[in-house]
């Protein structure tokens, strides 16, 4: 099913006067900026007030993978940072996602923000079916996707992170109101980069993705405006 989609860029850089250059040169082609390990590591906290001070929603995407306490703890202090989608790895179980659902539902009541919402990684796009193989993981990475999606909408979370190649399904399985974010998205002819299971942004919009996460096809262009500006067009034409 076609829904209106958004894009979040990736903003895999090291500096604030990156986050600064591209941020003014994206303007209104982008409402929603994702913060990375790369960025926080080396720039902290600064990067989501840089982000947040443009205008802009910020994605905190510290993939938050420990026991239930630790996660819980850790998405609770990124809450007062006021990020708008906090991400944590599905396969830290139902418990972990459970108990943090309640810490920073309650966390962010208590400081009057709005809840981020809480998006639950799946298997990470990069994985093939070799790798998926070599880890020894059986079945389907497609059936373990939509798994692990049911599992989080049970334990409270607010959408998943997969590839458009599971979109359809997840949306099949988890209904309308469940967040669908999807990297792993490349315009016809760019680099694949280290991605694995990819689709164009036509194809993530018409499988039901409610974000396309996209990182080099606009930040390592030549002109990232112009290729936002064209992805937008791309996404529109099928929603
Ligand atoms: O959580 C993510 O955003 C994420 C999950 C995933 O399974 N695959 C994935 O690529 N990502 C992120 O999405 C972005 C993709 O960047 P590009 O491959 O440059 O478009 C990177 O910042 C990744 O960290």
């Amino acid at each position: 099913m076609s829904r209106s989609a958004d894009i979040i860029v990736a903003l895999d850089v090291t500096s604030i006067a990156d986050v600064k250059r591209l941020v003014e040169e994206l303007g209104d082609s982008v409402n929603t900026y994702k913060v990375g390990m790369e960025l926080f590591y080396s720039a902290g906290p600064e990067a989501v007030h840089m982000v947040r001070s443009a205008g802009k929603n910020v994605f905190l995407d510290l993939k938050l993978h420990d026991i239930p306490n630790t996660v819980a703890q850790g998405a609770k202090a990124l809450t007062s940072l006021g990020a708008d989608f906090i991400s944590i790895h599905a396969t830290g179980g139902s418990n972990m996602m459970r108990e943090t659902a309640r810490i920073v539902g309650t966390a962010a009541a208590s400081q009057g923000l709005t809840r981020p919402k809480l998006l639950a990684i799946t298997v990470l796009t990069s994985i093939g079916q070799t790798e998926w193989q070599e880890l020894r993981f059986p079945g389907d990475i497609g059936d373990q996707v939509v798994h692990l999606a049911k599992l989080a909408q049970q334990a409270g979370i607010d959408g998943v992170v997969a590839s458009p190649q599971e979109a359809g399904n997840i949306r099949r399985a988890c209904g309308d109101n469940f967040l669908i974010v999807t990297p792993g998205v490349r315009p016809a002819g760019s680099a694949i980069n280290d991605q694995s299971r990819i689709a164009t942004p036509s194809g993530a919009v018409k499988a039901g993705a409610n974000y396309l996460v996209i990182g080099r096809p606009i930040t390592a262009s030549a002109n990232p405006r112009a290729a936002t500006e064209a992805i937008r067009q791309e996404m529109e034409a099928c929603s």
